[in-house]
């Protein structure tokens, strides 16, 4: 549903992006991910079709973003970073002029299904930033496009604000709607996406599934125990797993064979005649690998 491939895209003698590829399949969410300057926004502008690449070629739906507007238009939908709009339009305004624009009858159903009926009266300026994204949101769907493109669509939002996107998210999903996801927030593309690639300095340094990203990294599985008789204490490594820190009651080792070092461990209390109170296999989270490759690449 969208293919890049060698994507370039300079400004003066900075490379915003250089050379990447990557397919998102119809119906999948996928999350571009990276730290500020990665070359995310200008990926997501060349595929929207305001930005010119230097060189590449790009598909969305069937579309060729540079030479197909108008069918790019119908087909994809898009929440910019900094969408803004003018600040004494109503929110039904909006709606209207949006779909006006798209040639299309008003879609006023979206302002039930995003929760914006409450407000549907209020003028921009007066909206808080969860009501601005969720409006922002209905209006990209307001031509029912196959596509949607969000920048940062949580960004700033509270813990409510961010749990109802996620779901209206889904929701698109659930309907087969393709979705490039740009964020920061490393739960939210755990969470929400289907695959995802992680952008550093205009290249993309891995890509696959948020499980397969996180697997490949040198961030080892931490097993954290707790016994009856704190047996384990003060603490030392035990087969392939290598001891970390030792707290009143529990017990921190690292390894790589998750598996083994468990079952060496347990052996271990089982030998000494102690009882397992509690035992937690703690997987190295996405964030963790994001910050162990964005450090990696960016002292390179
Ligand atoms: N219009 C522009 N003119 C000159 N340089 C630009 C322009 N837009 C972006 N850049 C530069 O290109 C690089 C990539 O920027 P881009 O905005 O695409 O990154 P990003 O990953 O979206 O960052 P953020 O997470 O901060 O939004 C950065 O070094 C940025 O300073």
């Amino acid at each position: 549903m969208i293919e890049v491939k060698g994507l370039t895209k300079q400004y003066g003698n900075i490379f915003a992006v250089s050379g990447i590829s990557f397919k998102v399949q119809k119906g999948e969410v996928f999350g571009l991910l990276g730290p500020n300057g990665a070359g995310k926004t200008t990926t997501l502008e060349c595929l929207e079709g305001i930005r010119k690449p230097d060189s590449g070629e790009l598909n969305v739906a069937g579309c060729n973003p540079l030479s197909d507007g108008r069918n790019l238009r119908r087909n994809l939908g898009v929440q910019l970073q900094s969408s803004s709009l003018p600040d004494g339009i109503r929110v039904d305004e909006a709606m209207s002029l949006v779909c006006a624009w798209h040639g299309v009858p008003v879609r006023f159903d979206l302002f039930k299904r995003f929760g914006i009926n409450d407000f549907s009266k209020k003028q921009y300026h007066a909206l808080s930033t969860g009501q601005k994204r969720r409006l922002h949101l209905a209006l990209s769907l307001a031509s029912n496009p196959k596509v949607v493109i969000l920048d940062e669509p949580t960004a700033g939002l509270d813990v409510q604000g961010r749990a109802q996107l996620h779901d209206a998210i889904r929701n698109l999903k659930s309907e087969g709607i393709t979705i490039l996801l740009a964020t920061h927030d490393m739960a939210e593309a755990e969470m929400l996406c289907d695959h995802l690639a992680i952008m550093v300095k205009g290249r993309i340094a891995v890509t696959g599934t948020p499980e397969q990203v996180t697997a490949v990294g040198n961030t080892e599985t931490r097993i954290v125990i707790r016994t009856k008789n704190n047996s384990l204490l003060p603490g030392r490594d035990i087969g392939s797993a290598r001891f970390i820190r030792a707290t009143e009651e529990y017990v921190e080792w690292v390894c790589s064979d998750v598996a083994t070092s468990v079952m060496d461990i347990l052996k271990q209390v089982q030998a000494a005649g102690d009882t397992t109170e509690d035992l937690r296999v703690q997987k190295p989270s996405l964030e963790e690998r994001f910050l162990e490759l964005v450090d990696r690449r960016e002292r390179k």
